[in-house]
């Protein structure tokens, strides 16, 4: 079988370090970072081509280029202006693989922001930072007066680029989604429960995760495809017992429409390979036309490629909560409920070795991809046929997701017992939206599934 070329690939982020033998959460630390080979070669021909003619980048408003010896350096109090605008910055939010992201504030109206700055000495990499600012600018366009919507995503505000002496500096200028990624929360245990039992929490956040983010992806989905929708970029702020959660980093954003109708067979896989679908480490593997020719899969990358990521986001967040690190039952069982937790039992044990094996897989093509091995490893996965290994795992999430829903209708068509699953209606919904989520390489669903989840939780 054929192999893509290496230049097809497209980078993935911050993942340079993946977890070992946790099965739950990543880990925190992210020291090393490789080369950036982030625009796919396709991707950088296309802006070469005048793709992102300048005075049009920011989607309306002209580019802001300016030229200076000396850019002011990111660090607290500095004053910094972008597009006639002046903001001081505070504090450092987080580090990228493309840049640092500071908390800042407009001088003039005192509006918190979210101020993004890349750096880079490559023409490719500057325009990859402008597309960035063009797809954040276009999500205003695609929310339908959705206050709950609007919320969950870094809308641009302004952006430009200033061209020093050595390198171009790009700032980019958006909404401030507050709150710390998913992932740091979790590992953090800021989303566990205070007097309530662990079960009923884990419900009720995955329900307000799967509300939310269901809402904003309904919308965003009519424009792109996220294509890195997993707990690194799922921020979530926790107030008073509600919890608010976000999506940023829209770097890899693709256009949905153009992605489903054959798009997808010019740029390489993307984002944390752990939440990846069958169909994503298919054409990793065995390259674009071996999808083309696998229907259902095909179709399934075409269109359910941030249904299932965050599905698995969720999953995640809901047995960590439920179970805590060790995925030990914490439950002392009811005999109204023993059929559910048995259920969930048998559940985390299908998660944790998926993830053990995700974890290994993804740490083997981290690890090639920092030696400039990337055919040696795509070769080795191939004949592994990692992508059926990936496909029967998610045959086997589903049939466990499939259990516990059977096993949560039967507990409520004979209620009467103690509940320390909280609303066992809420959780009917949540495993529901889990199974219209996980992909185990079924066929179209793309907006249509965003719907049906949004539809779950409509009341919630
Ligand atoms: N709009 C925002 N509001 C609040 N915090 C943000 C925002 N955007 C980014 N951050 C913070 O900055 C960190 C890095 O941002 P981001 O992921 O966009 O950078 P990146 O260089 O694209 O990273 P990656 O390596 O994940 O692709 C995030 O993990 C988050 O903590």
């Amino acid at each position: 079988m054929a192999l893509e070329d290496s230049s097809d690939d497209e980078y993935w982020g911050s993942y340079t370090t993946a977890p070992q033998e946790r099965f739950t959460i990543p880990q925190l630390t992210q020291p090393c970072r490789p080369e950036r080979p982030w625009l796919d070669q396709r991707d950088s021909e296309n802006l070469a081509e005048g793709g992102l003619p300048e005075k049009e980048v920011w989607g309306g408003s002209s580019l802001s280029t300016t030229c200076s010896q000396d850019a002011t350096e990111m660090q607290a109090d500095a004053v910094i202006s972008v597009e006639n605008r002046t903001f001081t910055l505070h504090d450092l939010l987080g580090f990228g693989s493309f840049g640092s992201v500071w908390r800042a504030s407009c001088i003039a109206s005192g509006k918190i922001v979210a101020l993004k700055e890349v750096r880079s000495s490559s023409h490719d990499a500057t325009e990859a930072a402008m597309l960035e600012a063009q797809r954040l600018r276009a999500l205003r366009n695609v929310i339908e007066e959705d206050d709950t919507a609007c919320a969950a995503l870094p809308f641009l505000l302004c952006a430009g680029t200033v061209v020093t002496s050595t390198d171009h500096r790009t700032l980019l200028v958006m909404e401030h989604i507050p709150g710390a990624p998913l992932q740091q929360a979790l590992e953090a245990g800021q989303l566990c429960a205070g007097r309530m039992h662990p079960l009923a929490q884990a419900f009720r956040v995955a329900g307000q995760m799967l509300s939310q983010i269901s809402a904003a992806m309904f919308h965003v989905s009519k424009c792109f495809f996220h294509r890195d929708a997993n707990p690194h970029n799922i921020m979530v702020q926790v107030m008073t017992g509600k919890f608010r959660f976000g999506l940023i980093d829209f770097g890899l954003a693709v256009d949905s429409a153009q992605w489903s109708a054959g798009g997808w067979r010019t740029a390489g896989a993307a984002g944390d390979g752990r939440f990846w679908t069958e169909s994503s480490w298919l054409l990793f593997s065995h390259g674009s036309e071996a999808l083309a020719i696998a229907e259902d899969l095909q179709s399934e990358y075409a269109c359910m490629i941030d249904l299932h990521s965050a599905g698995l986001s969720v999953l995640q967040t809901l047995l960590v909560l439920a179970f805590g690190e060790e995925g030990s039952l914490v439950a002392t069982m009811w005999k109204e409920e023993a059929e559910v937790f048995l259920a969930l039992e048998s559940l985390v044990n299908v998660w944790k070795q998926y993830w053990r094996y995700a974890s290994d897989k993804w740490q083997e093509v981290l690890d090639a991809f920092n030696q400039d091995a990337r055919a040696d490893v795509k070769s080795k996965l191939a004949q592994e046929l990692a992508h059926s290994v990936f496909g029967a795992y998610f045959h086997r999430l589903r049939a466990a997701l499939e259990q516990v829903l059977a096993s949560l209708k039967s507990f409520c068509a004979n209620p009467g017992g103690s509940c320390q699953l909280g609303s066992a209606d809420l959780a009917l919904r949540v495993i529901e939206a889990l199974l219209l989520m996980i992909s185990a390489g079924r066929p179209r669903r793309g907006r249509a599934g965003w719907k049906e989840v949004k539809e779950l939780f409509a009341e919630v």
